[in-house]
């Protein structure tokens, strides 16, 4: 990149950070659980359009039936009435409506180039905020304001990443070449929502793709170019139903839902560790019961599993349903379950590790540029729509910015620190301008 343009771009992210900020605090505010970003992605759709990308949404971009745990109707919306009600712009409700909260925005600067492609997430995790003091969203009056709704993995940042890179490539699109596509998603805690946006064909153009996480233990200054070992993942919601009797007078009658639930939670996590791999198990919601004086007919729970490969992944999947059904045959309840969620794990591709590798070097606020780690932690949808791309002979890979977090992540007390936020939209910009990498247009 030539220094002139170096200098335009810093003197753009010098203006657009205090709108970064001001963006994190809102969508921090207004955090939205999975398939209901309803508010967050209407804003993402005006500002996309305002700023003249071609945007598509809804429908358009996530096919219906490839989404997975979708809450149910009355949730929906319920969720679209409180969203409206806290500001979420109107004329993109319809298309968003039922559940269709994909947003994407394409900058074509009409000379010939790739497509590269950048996954931001949209959706908060369900988990109630910390109010304490200390927890400076709440100290700073920033903190959710919706129930049980919480951006406790920094997805907030990352949707501030997408709307400010959106910014700078529109600011310099005269500095571009190829299409600039910036995709939305929703629903990727759980791993429900990337599917659903490969079905509908939205990775199919792409050349380059980059997704990107912030945090994850990776400290500030430090980026990874290509973050492996993803866990291979299945989410499945259980549903026990069993019959109520009278607690003092007739027990024998009934038949109880909540004991098969907390045997099957016990039982699930008693499943042995896999000498091939990491593997991980986890009940992450049990509710049961009615009354104290019933016997519990009914009980829910959603779980997960895990492994370091497919194999590994498909082993636990396939015990955890053993014990699933062998606790309801113990209680005698019936018993049925549903995928609710699945991912697998993907391999960034080395020449586009490589290269990222080699243009970040210098970049101001990067100390250290770490090419690619293989550590197994959590999942990550995206690995979908890596694979989609380079299935279709693209180069995709999975970056992370690291920040000072003030608890880990999914904690109540999580948070970040908002410098790097700059920091990610100026070296995520940087890739796109004058990109020499042979190998990663394919002719269409
Ligand atoms: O499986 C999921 O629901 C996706 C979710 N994804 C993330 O949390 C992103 C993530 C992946 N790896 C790490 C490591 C640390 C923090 C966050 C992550 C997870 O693993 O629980």
């Amino acid at each position: 990149m030539s220094e002139a343009l170096s200098h335009t771009l810093d003197h753009h992210l010098d203006t657009l950070t205090p709108q970064l900020t001001a963006w994190r605090r809102d969508f921090h505010q207004y955090a939205e659980s999975g398939w209901v970003e309803f508010r967050t992605a209407s804003i993402v759709a005006e500002e996309l359009d305002r700023l003249g990308y071609a945007v598509t949404l809804g429908r358009d971009v996530v096919d219906e039936t490839s989404r997975m745990g979708v809450p149910d109707a009355d949730t929906l919306a319920r969720e679209e009435a409180r969203a409206k009600a806290q500001g979420a712009i109107e004329r993109w409700l319809p298309q968003l409506s039922g559940g269709f909260t994909g947003v994407i925005g394409v900058l074509d600067t009409g000379r010939p180039g790739p497509t590269i492609g950048y996954r931001i997430d949209l959706d908060a995790l369900d988990l109630e905020e910390s109010r304490e003091e200390t927890h400076r969203p709440a100290q700073q009056g920033f903190g959710s304001k919706n129930a049980g709704m919480m951006h406790a993995c920094g997805h907030d940042g990352h949707t501030t990443i997408g709307l400010g890179l959106a910014r700078l490539f529109k600011t310099l699109e005269s500095e571009l070449s190829g299409r600039i596509k910036l995709i939305f998603q929703p629903a990727e805690e759980g791993v429900r929502g990337a599917r659903s946006m490969v079905e509908a064909g939205t990775l199919d153009d792409v050349d380059i793709f980059i997704a990107t996480h912030i945090g994850t233990g990776v400290p500030r200054g430090e980026v990874v170019c290509g973050q492996d070992g993803y866990l291979a993942t299945t989410k499945l919601d259980v549903a026990y139903t069993g019959v109520p009797a009278h607690a003092g007078g007739k027990p024998e009658e009934g038949r109880n839902a909540l004991l098969a639930a907390a045997q099957a939670a016990v039982g699930l996590h008693a499943i042995p560790r896999h000498s091939a791999g990491v593997s991980r198990i986890n009940v992450g919601v049990l509710n049961a019961g009615s009354g104290r004086n019933v016997v519990p007919a009914s009980a829910t729970m959603k779980i997960e599993t895990r492994g370091e490969n497919t194999a590994i992944n498909e082993e636990m999947r396939r015990r955890a349903i053993d014990v699933i059904e062998g606790a309801a045959r113990m209680h005698g309840v019936s018993v049925e379950y549903h995928l609710a969620g699945e991912a697998d794990t993907c391999t960034s591709s080395p020449e586009l590790v490589d290269y990222i590798h080699g243009r970040l070097q210098g970049l101001p606020g990067i100390e250290v540029i770490t090419p690619s780690i293989n550590e197994p932690s959590g999942s990550e949808d995206a690995t979908c729509m890596m694979k989609r791309v380079q299935d279709r002979g693209g180069l995709a890979t999975y970056m992370v910015f690291g920040t000072e977090l003030a608890a880990g992540h999914h904690h109540q007390c999580f948070d970040f620190d908002e410098d790097v936020l700059p920091l990610a939209v100026r070296s995520l910009a940087h890739l796109a301008f004058n990109i020499d990498l042979p190998g990663a247009r394919h002719d269409r």
